[in-house]
């Protein structure tokens, strides 16, 4: 990926992060589109036996359908404005992607858990590419076994994270609630998902 000048230095990990991205005037068309014309949804997920609302709304646009945490999200076709961001970000990693999962953090009380994202449908070394749009939130990652934050870095407007090779093995990743009053944002994580027989 020779778009990305400074890898992160994290052992048996693969991680990029390029600030900005796109012209702000492009990623401010897209959040505002993206806000209003997604069908967000907030799906339950089953923890120990009781249904929670997960903490985030959600959208998932896909050839294929996508599952995690019990959750199965049944494919839905493309927008041409997600056609429009997909294309950019294939040209700029120069790889296919096929899934895209939305994230709308309303405020600092709607958030992530610690996850990998290492389904059987991503494949070996899933490629993930993260773009993040609206409010600045803290991205924390942590050794698969270990509780300690390894490494946080600050989620921007316009920014692509892209993480690959065996990260999904060794790390977990996260966004935090917050107090801190931040404005709406939205992370859209491309994937390139291979259906399961
Ligand atoms: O919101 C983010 O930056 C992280 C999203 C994420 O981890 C995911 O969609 O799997
Ligand atoms: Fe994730």
């Amino acid at each position: 990926m020779p778009l990305f000048d400074a890898p992160f230095d994290l052992p048996d990990a693969k991680l990029h992060y390029l600030p900005t991205w796109l012209d702000g005037a492009i990623v401010d068309r897209w959040l505002a589109r993206l806000l209003v014309e997604t069908p967000w949804e907030q799906p339950q997920v089953r923890l120990y036996g009781r249904l929670h609302l997960v903490p985030r709304q959600v959208a998932w646009y896909g050839d294929a359908a996508y599952g995690y945490s019990g959750l199965t999200h049944p494919p839905q076709s493309w927008t041409p404005l997600l056609v429009e961001i997909r294309a950019a970000l294939e040209a700029l990693v120069g790889q296919p992607l096929n899934g895209v999962l939305l994230n709308h953090y309303r405020d600092g009380r709607d958030s992530m858990g610690w996850h990998s994202d290492d389904e059987a449908e991503l494949g070996r070394d899933p490629l993930i590419v993260s773009l993040s749009l609206g409010g600045t939130r803290r991205f924390d990652l942590r050794r698969v076994g270990q509780t300690r934050i390894g490494h946080s870095l600050l989620l921007e407007h316009g920014s692509v994270l892209v993480m690959a090779g065996a990260t999904q093995h060794h790390w977990q990743h996260r966004v935090a609630k917050t107090r801190k009053p931040c404005a709406p944002r939205l992370n859209l994580t491309f994937r390139q998902v291979h259906p399961q027989p």
